[in-house]
């Protein structure tokens, strides 16, 4: 039997090991990240002539697209599609695959530790013990705010968010609401959610969570107006993609009193940068966008991302390819 002909792939983000191994069994790989400026020459060389690039957490831009005049497919190491110039991809018929599902509860989980977070203020009260400041019984001062019983709003109800909907109705008896398409199943959830409109959802939740893409409909959605639309005292807990917020005007909410606290896994700009106000700010709890950082789920998603690539490469249908239309 005729072997097929080794392609080349180029490797943007790290993989792990025998990820890497499985690729290198077939194909020509270069590893070369092009965030680490030792590698960039590397990546510049190796992009021309690649078949399949695999990673994540960089844009693949028209520009960047322009160069890899052999591609066949990216194979994202991520759900989120808004780092690729997707128009582009349509364009050249280049394939893109991606990761749904495998981070979607890890993701849930990381949203409602923030959840957790921002209403009972752990980081701040957990800083209080380790700075020595414990030295009575804490006072009113300092309580925290019940998660039980609350109403929480979704933005976005597609996997993510039906997997968080699931923790708060089940697990702590919320009342929940969500805005937008029902596009997947809701196991677990019958009559246990409700669709409302945007604006009903920021007025009636004392705790909203963004689970929804960012794409050219949803960079700023929720901004001043939007802000001021949700209950005095509520919490914005973003789980998606910085962008979709309006910093500025999220900012000014916290400082106003409008809002209680925030709590941000994913920024505009990431690594957040060091001058940000979103950084101190002693009502944001800031993490550095770690939604489905755990070893087991960027293994899986690895390792889809992986068969994604192999299968296109050898002209079969990848298990999840993104839709471009
Ligand atoms: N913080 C992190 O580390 C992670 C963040 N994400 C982000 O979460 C997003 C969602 O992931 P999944 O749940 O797997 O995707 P999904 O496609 O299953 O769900 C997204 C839902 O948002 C809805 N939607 C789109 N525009 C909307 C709008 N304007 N208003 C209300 N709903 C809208 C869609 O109809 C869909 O139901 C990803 O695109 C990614 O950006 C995903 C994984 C990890
Ligand atoms: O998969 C994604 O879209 C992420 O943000 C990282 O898991």
């Amino acid at each position: 039997m005729p072997t097929a002909p080794r392609k080349k792939v180029l490797v943007f983000r790290e993989l792990p090991p025998d990820q890497l191994e499985r690729i290198r069994a077939v194909h020509d790989v270069t590893v070369a990240n092009p965030r680490k400026p030792e590698q960039l020459s590397r990546f510049d060389e190796a992009l021309p002539s690649a078949h399949g690039l695999i990673g994540s957490s960089y844009p693949v831009d028209a520009d960047l697209l322009a160069r890899a005049a052999s591609l066949e497919v990216i194979s994202s190491v991520s759900v989120g599609v808004d780092n690729y110039a997707l128009p582009a991809l349509r364009e050249r018929g280049i394939l893109l695959c991606h990761t749904p599902g495998v981070l979607t509860e890890t993701t849930a989980d990381t949203i409602f530790a923030l959840i957790m977070a921002t209403s009972r203020r752990l980081v701040e009260l957990a800083l209080h013990v380790r700075e020595g400041r414990w030295d009575r019984n804490i006072g009113e001062d300092l309580y925290g705010w019940d998660v039980h019983g609350k109403t929480l709003g979704i933005i976005g109800f597609g996997r993510i968010g039906q997997a968080v909907a699931r923790r708060a109705a089940l697990g702590f008896n919320m009342r929940v609401l969500y805005s937008g398409r029902r596009d997947a199943e809701a196991p677990g959830l019958e009559g246990k959610a409700t669709r409302v409109t945007m604006e009903a959802l920021l007025a009636g939740s004392d705790i909203v969570v963004l689970t929804l893409p960012l794409t050219e409909d949803t960079r700023g959605l929720i901004g001043r107006s939007e802000l001021q639309a949700m209950k005095p005292g509520a919490i914005l807990v973003n789980g998606a993609r910085g962008a979709i917020v309006q910093e500025d005007a999220l900012l000014d909410a916290l400082n106003a009193g409008q809002l209680r606290a925030a709590g941000l896994d994913v920024f505009a700009s990431e690594p957040l940068p060091l001058a940000s106000p979103l950084r101190l700010h002693p009502r944001i709890t800031a993490l550095p966008h770690i939604g489905s950082a755990t070893h087991e789920t960027r293994h899986g998603m690895a390792e889809l991302a992986t068969t994604n690539l192999l299968q296109a490469l050898a002209g079969e249908r990848p298990t999840a390819l993104y839709p471009l239309g």
